[in-house]
């Protein structure tokens, strides 16, 4: 479904990533974890199509990945990307209509009963049904995530590009939007690529977990070489020692990015993997 065939991606003087040669298919759960600055971001937007990689190709289904968002493709980011002047239900339609050709992105008649009918089933899917007319400053961080959420599936996208979207959430409210990701993943069977910053998340969220870090460094001249893919583990079979070894190489990076604060986990807090039981469990109800 998608390609890499050595992606290089550099602003000006600065490499940003390099050789990234890789394919997922259809219905991986990709997690993305790597030091602050490392090109996540940069990668989820060469999917989303509002980047180019500077060399290589990024294919989709075989076909270079359009310079412009499409609706095959959603997106959520960590900041709330919900429109604020708007209710909870216009929000969803209006990410309807956005996707629809014209300049208006106007709906009228027909297709306006057909968008705001399935932007009131998707609401009801995550819980928002009650909130309608809620305008976004009412809702809780949870409840806005939930509604970006909806925005990003109103098209019926087959790829859900997910940027540290649970990193404001406190614990409990996490822990609620990690199920309903995981559901809606199944239910939809789409293919999600998610950055974070918490390598127990990437674990227990993905089936695949891609490592993005410098295999060459320059200390005199740190935009010289770029990051590219170090780890590809399939979840579930990766041994406690590798885990750790990534947890401290991520960590160490950090450090010499000056950025330890990232990641304040402690390794005897982190879930070992290979025991995927709670997320099954989710998946089985
Ligand atoms: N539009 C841009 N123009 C110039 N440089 C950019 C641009 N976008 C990103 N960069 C640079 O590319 C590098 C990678 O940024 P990116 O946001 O992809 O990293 P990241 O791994 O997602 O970081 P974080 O984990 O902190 O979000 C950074 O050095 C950043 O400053």
């Amino acid at each position: 479904m998608i390609e890499l065939n050595n992606v290089w991606k550099s602003y000006g003087d600065t490499q940003v990533l390099e050789g990234l040669n890789n394919t997922v298919s259809e219905g991986e759960f990709v997690t993305m974890v790597g030091s602050s600055g490392c090109g996540k971001s940069t990668f989820l937007k060469m999917l989303l199509g509002t980047e180019k990689p500077t060399r290589g190709q990024l294919l989709l289904d075989g076909k270079t990945i359009p310079d412009e968002p499409g609706p095959d493709r959603g997106i959520v980011f960590q900041q709330y990307s919900v429109f604020p002047h708007m209710s909870v239900l216009d929000n969803v339609i209006a990410a309807c209509a956005m996707s629809r050709p014209g300049i208006t992105g106007l709906l009228f008649g027909a297709a306006k009963r057909d968008a705001r009918k399935k932007a009131l089933e998707l609401l009801e899917r995550v819980g928002l049904q009650h909130t309608l007319d809620k305008y976004p400053h009412m809702l809780s961080g949870g409840m806005k995530q939930r509604l970006a959420i909806a925005q990003a599936l109103i098209n019926r996208p087959r790829i859900l590009l997910l940027d540290e979207p649970f990193g404001a959430l406190d614990p409990g409210i996490r822990a609620d939007v990690h199920k309903l990701v995981l559901q809606l993943w199944r239910e939809n069977a789409l293919t999600v690529f998610m950055v974070t910053h918490d390598l127990q998340e990437g674990f227990y969220l993905g089936t695949r977990l891609w490592v993005f870090d410098k295999v060459r460094q320059d200390p005199h001249a740190p935009g010289r070489y770029g990051a590219s893919i170090t780890y590809d583990l399939p979840v579930g079979k990766t041994d406690g020692d590798l885990y750790r070894k990534i947890e401290s190489d991520i960590a160490e990076e950090a450090i010499r990015l000056d950025a330890v604060d990232m990641f304040p986990t402690e390794i005897s807090d982190l879930k070992k993997p290979g025991t995927k039981s709670k997320k099954q469990e989710l998946i089985n109800e």
